[in-house]
């Protein structure tokens, strides 16, 4: 790419350039026709934003607080595993530019350096994504190494019981890469000649029989709160808030596990409205830009998270990549909020945006 990255989208390019084909296609990939994946970032562009004028817009404050957490903007950086295949340096550099963007990371259970090693790098706030695996002990273990290590909150991933299919791995025999969490803790042996060998590994030691009763264990094995990522319905947001979960993050995993699943920016609202504003709401997938940020405010999330956007920084220029990327969507956020006549993130509502449903419901 001649010059410099003037947006997100851009970063894609210099890290398909700098990785190695089978890390970029881990990064990138979704799952099956990857149907989903295109919708993630097309449905985003079918809201239109509609801008209120002669409004005093000469300050913008962007902060807000996550889980009573203060961040300079509600864009926080989605969980996102093995980030040494995107560079040496891995999530010690992705933590450090949270830090420096004050902005909130979720550590991914399948991360390359280990919990501690992030924690000790850094001051950023930091929540902890949670796999459940069949060896509980194994899940219970890092949970506490997480509390111990001053992570805020535990996240844990309900879309994935099984591994979505995702093709180009199959193609590249996609190896599993150290996951340093768990080293010394089980074994990533395992014996695939068919395909991915991560999602052979996955199968073998993801718990499949994970189901809602199983939150109260979760809840009893920690004092920290904890979030449930991969809420798709109003029925299981109804079912998360009855289970006393702390948080909801409307997820579908990037699309690399159920393809022909919603993109997650339809099926928000249906959520917010279920929850009836008693937890709070996050959403992530498909987040490229700063009016993105703003749609998904304006459809009732507390705050939005980044998956590859951060990876691609990371590929691209190391740890002043995932600054940048970070530095980038916020300054277009504070510029959307000033456009669009919103002076702090209070101020941006329902009637800032219309849908392709308002639409349809004005003209009949
Ligand atoms: C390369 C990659 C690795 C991921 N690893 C994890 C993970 O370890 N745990 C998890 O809960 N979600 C994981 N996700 C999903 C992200 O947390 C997030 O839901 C998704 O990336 C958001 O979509 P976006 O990439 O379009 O921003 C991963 C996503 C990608 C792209
Ligand atoms: C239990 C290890 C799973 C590692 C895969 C990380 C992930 O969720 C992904 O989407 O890739």
């Amino acid at each position: 790419m001649a010059g410099e990255p003037v947006n997100v989208n851009e970063f894609e390019e210099l890290a398909k350039e700098a990785l190695p084909k089978m890390n970029y296609d881990y990064f990138s990939g979704g799952a099956e026709d990857e149907y989903t994946l295109k919708e993630n970032v097309e449905a985003f562009k079918r809201i239109s934003i509609q801008p209120r004028i002669l409004v005093d817009v000469s300050k913008i404050n962007m902060s807000t607080t996550i889980l009573g957490y203060k961040t300079s903007s509600p864009i926080m950086i989605a969980p996102t595993g093995l980030h040494k295949l995107a560079h040496p340096a891995g999530e010690i550099a992705t933590a450090r530019a949270a830090a420096a963007s004050d902005t909130i990371m979720a550590l991914s259970f399948a991360s390359s350096c280990t919990l501690e090693e992030v924690a000790s790098s850094c001051n950023a706030v930091r929540f902890f994504q949670l796999y459940v695996y069949k060896r509980r002990d194994v899940s219970e273990l890092i949970v506490q190494r997480a509390e111990r290590n001053g992570f805020k909150a535990i996240i844990v991933t309900v879309d994935a019981p099984r591994f979505g299919r995702r093709e180009a791995d199959i193609k590249n025999k996609m190896i599993i890469p150290p996951m340093a969490n768990l080293k010394g803790v089980i074994s990533h042996e395992v014996v695939s000649d068919k395909g991915s060998e991560l999602q052979a590994y996955v199968s073998a030691t993801k718990d499949a029989s994970l189901s809602w009763k199983d939150i109260a264990w979760l809840k009893s094995i920690t004092n920290l709160p904890v979030l449930i990522k991969g809420v798709l319905t109003s029925e299981d947001a109804l079912k998360a808030v009855e289970v006393g979960v702390s948080g909801i993050v409307v997820s579908n995993h990037g699309a690399r596990q159920l393809d022909y699943s919603p993109a997650t920016i339809t099926v928000l609202e249906e959520v917010v409205s279920a929850v009836q504003g008693k937890i709070p709401v996050l959403v992530d997938g498909g987040v490229r830009r700063g009016t993105d940020v703003f749609k998904a405010l304006a459809r009732g999330a507390q705050a939005v998270m980044i998956g590859r956007p951060v990876v691609y920084g990371l590929s691209a220029k190391g740890e002043n990549g995932v600054k940048t990327v970070i530095n980038m969507l916020k300054d277009e956020l504070e510029l959307t909020m000033a456009l669009a006549g919103c002076c702090t993130v209070k101020d941006i509502t329902r009637q800032h945006v219309r849908t392709e449903h308002d639409r349809h419901r004005c003209r009949i």
